[in-house]
């Protein structure tokens, strides 16, 4: 599989996509949505793939290409502290980090230059730094896609040697460096196909819901991958009031399921019926999205390219720490456009209930926030990526 197959027809032989990133779900959801629609874009075409995914062997990426059956392969990453102290950046660590990084650079160059690749797709991420970079030096055309507003380190550093930066917000174009602004195009951010085929009623007897009345609004708080502790806080609190006017499907990560099960126990059984808690939402996710009529959420890119693309109301309590404050950026932005509700600064149980209260008891005012959120949705995003892709590779 090496640069002679370049010698023969297009149409002959696979295109080679090789996709670096990950780490978290906002940066490995919207590379898989990618493979997955180039895989049907070029079989229309009869057309095969071959793809490679350059990840970290601990993020969620390593087990999302697992599940999807692509090759994976990992290089060293390493994370270098600048500090203007001398002695601490000569730390065992930073040293450390450092052979870890050059190491990186030549696993990387190897990589790439054996899988030979038609274009490199990077989604961010430490990992997607040297294989980029190496990209650029083995003539393989870089595509960078940003899913936020503000730019992710990583993508600010190969933004300058990517052949198209594909951003999902008009927003950002001016936030990239100069030399790169002529190269940005403007996609959205990758929703995973499956979340627009969502049925309310395999949720309920996926996780169970039975004890919901169907007449009272179903709201759905979701933390992001891991859960919100905040979040999880915030709505125990409310719980007792929330209930008494909605079923409450609750996300809330690995580490809080059993108290708050303990704490709903405690509610008067015919209100504690309404409440379902659970780690994770896995596949039944599109379904979860389709019950809910409201959504209390982190406002990270990938969750808001869903509620987005599907129109959905929602309560939005972003991550205070997210880097540059790009969550609290998302949220204020879908509230300039009466797409969403955004608690910004310090959030209360009580500034929760008044947020979700009219959305709760006036169907109106809920569908019309969905509808200014569908507004601000880009579910052909997937599709313009692939666009980009495929432009990419032609034009090298
Ligand atoms: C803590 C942190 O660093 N957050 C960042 C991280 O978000 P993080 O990856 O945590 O969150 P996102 O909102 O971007 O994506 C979460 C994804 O996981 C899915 N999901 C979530 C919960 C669940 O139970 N089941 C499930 O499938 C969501 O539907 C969504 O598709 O990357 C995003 C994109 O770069 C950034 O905007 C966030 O600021």
């Amino acid at each position: 599989m090496h640069r002679a197959d370049h010698h023969q027809p297009a149409a002959a032989r696979p295109f080679r996509l090789l996709v670096t990133g990950g780490g978290t779900g906002g940066h490995t959801y919207p590379a898989l949505t990618a493979v997955r629609t180039l895989r049907a874009r070029l079989g229309a075409a009869g057309q095969g793939l071959e793809v490679l995914w350059v990840g970290t062997a601990e993020g969620l990426e390593a087990r999302v290409a697992a599940n999807e059956g692509i090759p994976f392969a990992t290089v060293a990453t390493g994370k270098i502290r600048r500090s203007s102290n001398p002695l601490k950046m000569a730390s065992p660590a930073n040293v450390r980090d450092m052979f870890r990084v050059v190491r990186g650079i030549l696993q990387a160059r190897k990589v790439v230059a054996d899988f030979a690749p038609d274009v490199v797709l990077a989604t961010g991420g430490y990992v997607a730094v040297p294989v980029g970079r190496a990209a650029g030096r083995c003539g393989a055309p870089l595509v960078v896609h940003e899913q936020t507003v503000r730019l992710g380190l990583a993508n600010r550093m190969l933004a300058r040697i990517a052949a198209r930066f594909a951003v999902s917000s008009e927003s950002t174009v001016p936030l990239l460096p100069e030399g790169a602004r002529a190269r940005a195009v403007v996609t959205g951010n990758p929703v995973r196909p499956e979340v627009f085929h969502g049925v309310p009623a395999k949720a309920v007897e996926a996780l169970g819901l039975y004890g919901f009345d169907p007449h009272l609004p179903t709201v759905y708080v979701t933390g992001g991958a891991q859960g919100s502790l905040q979040i999880n806080g915030l709505v125990e609190e409310a719980l007792p009031w929330l209930l008494t006017g909605a079923n409450v499907v609750h996300q809330c990560g690995a580490a809080h399921a059993d108290g708050l099960r303990a704490r709903a126990a405690a509610l008067p059984p015919h209100l504690a019926a309404r409440y379902l808690v659970t780690p994770f939402v896995g596949p039944e996710l599109p379904d979860v999205l389709a019950l809910a009529d409201v959504v209390v959420s982190r406002s990270g890119a990938g969750t808001i390219a869903e509620l987005t693309a599907l129109g959905k109301a929602s309560v939005l309590v972003p991550l205070a720490s997210s880097a540059g404050n790009e969550q609290a950026h998302n949220a204020g932005h879908l509230q300039d456009s009466g797409a969403a509700v955004a608690l910004l600064g310090e959030v209360t149980a009580d500034g929760l209930c008044r947020a979700v209260a009219p959305l709760l008891s006036d169907p109106s005012r809920r569908a019309e926030m969905a509808h200014r959120a569908r507004a601000q949705g880009r579910p052909d995003a997937a599709e313009r990526l692939v666009d980009v892709l495929l432009e990419a590779a032609a034009a090298k």
